[in-house]
């Protein structure tokens, strides 16, 4: 559902006079280059161009109380104008909060639920204080000179209660009296990625008030997501998180090796993670560094297509998939792995077990599917019927069928 715009509101675009609730940066177009490509993983923008950064506000509704904020974005391209024709809203959300924020023991603040969270339920959802295109971040981080007013205005900007939200998140780097390198050091301690906005390719980031105390594992037991439409950002458990228990998300690709994930975590954030997954013995932690590597090994693959392939040629053995997959799974148990890598595994697993016309398995994992699907989105993306009636799919019994050469098929939802 699309929450309306309030009528008092008043989109701050390009060509409008600025007022008291706006900064018009226009007069001081900066030649901002954009020199990190995808390839460094950073930002997805290659070319260098010119960009007119904005700072700009995304409507709140009266009635989405307690969001009645406007958020402060660093817009660039025609952010503003197509945020404004999406009609992007903060979520009615209503939301009570079943968790607090407090000293945890190591890890500084933290936040830690006040009741049982089951897996796929909403632990936070919040509207981000700011929100920036990482390649600033990315360029900042890296020591290329950024527009150093590009920020405070930002910041600025925010109303007192929310800039004192800002200014009192964590900063992992060291404070050297300079108060703009300190503003660039939360954000930098605290962005989390959102993906691409409307009217420009790159990617952005965002800081939120709540959502950033939360800290690291490499075996998390929470998934961040982002939501355009509503524009928030959520948190759900991916598994049972009893009351009085940590959240914790992932900073990182959690797949990669001990080392690896350890120098990541230190360059960025400046810890050493403790993690369970981090604290097992030498021996056990070169056992799990081999096993993350086969799961990496999937998301390098086609998954789909393997399990295609497997059901059309015969001279494979009938039990391949489901014997590889379910070992996928058992890593991920073993890992305490709970994140949204679920869904593939089960995915393979429910093809599998369908294409075999085994209707017990099938509906085993596309309920594991639905599960990890909530977690992960919140939406079961059809997984249910699935799991009520794996016969009705375009999967069922395909493993069964006589060779056709050259047959192509289509997976169609039901
Ligand atoms: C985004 S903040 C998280 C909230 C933070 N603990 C606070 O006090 O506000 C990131 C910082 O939290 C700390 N942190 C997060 N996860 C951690 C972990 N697993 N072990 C140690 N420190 C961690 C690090 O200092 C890191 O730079």
């Amino acid at each position: 559902m699309r929450i309306p715009i309030p009528a008092d509101f008043r989109p701050v675009f390009d060509d409008a006079a600025p007022g008291p609730s706006s900064v018009d940066l226009s007069a001081s177009k900066y030649r901002v280059p954009l020199p990190l490509d995808s390839e460094k993983g950073v930002a997805r923008v290659t070319e260098t161009d010119d960009y007119e950064p904005i700072i700009t506000q995304v409507p709140v509704p009266e009635e989405t109380r307690p969001y009645n904020k406007l958020v402060v974005c660093v817009a660039f391209g025609d952010v503003k104008q197509e945020l404004y024709a999406h009609g992007v809203a903060p979520y009615d959300a209503g939301v009570q909060k079943r968790y607090r924020i407090t000293q945890v023991s190591g890890l500084g603040v933290g936040l830690v639920v006040t009741e049982d969270h089951a897996p796929g339920s909403v632990i936070v959802r919040e509207c981000p204080l700011l929100v920036m295109p990482l390649f600033v971040l990315a360029a900042n981080r890296a020591g290329i000179p950024v527009p150093s007013d590009l920020l405070v205005p930002a910041v600025k900007h925010l109303d007192d209660n929310e800039a004192r939200l800002f200014r009192g998140l964590y900063n992992c780097h060291p404070t050297r009296g300079d108060e703009v390198e300190d503003l660039w050091n939360i954000m930098k301690t605290n962005a989390i990625s959102i993906g691409s906005l409307p009217g420009f390719h790159g990617q952005y980031t965002a800081v939120y008030s709540d959502i950033c105390r939360i800290n690291h594992s490499c075996s998390p037991n929470a998934i961040y997501g982002w939501d355009l439409q509503s524009f928030t950002g959520e948190v759900r458990a991916s598994r049972l998180i009893k009351k009085g228990e940590e959240v914790f998300i992932t900073y990182i690709d959690n797949r990669g090796p001990y080392d690896v994930r350890q120098r990541q975590l230190q360059n960025t954030y400046n810890f050493t993670c403790a993690c369970p997954a981090c604290s097992l013995s030498e021996a056990e932690r070169k056992r799990s560094d081999v096993r993350r590597s086969l799961l990496s090994r999937i998301w390098r693959s086609s998954p789909d297509s393997d399990v295609e392939a497997w059901m059309f040629d015969h001279k494979l053995p009938e039990d391949l998939i489901i014997k590889r997959f379910l070992r996928y799974a058992d890593i991920m148990e073993q890992e305490m792995l709970s994140d949204a890598q679920w869904i593939t595994i089960a995915r393979a697993l429910v093809m599998a077990y369908s294409a075999l016309r085994e209707v017990e398995g099938a509906k085993k994992w596309a309920k594991k599917a639905k599960e990890a699907s909530l977690a992960a989105s919140g939406k079961d993306q059809g997984w249910s019927e699935i799991a009520r009636a794996p016969e009705r799919t375009d999967w069922w019994g395909l493993r069964k069928l006589p060779v056709i050469p050259g047959a192509t098929w289509t997976i169609t939802a039901i």
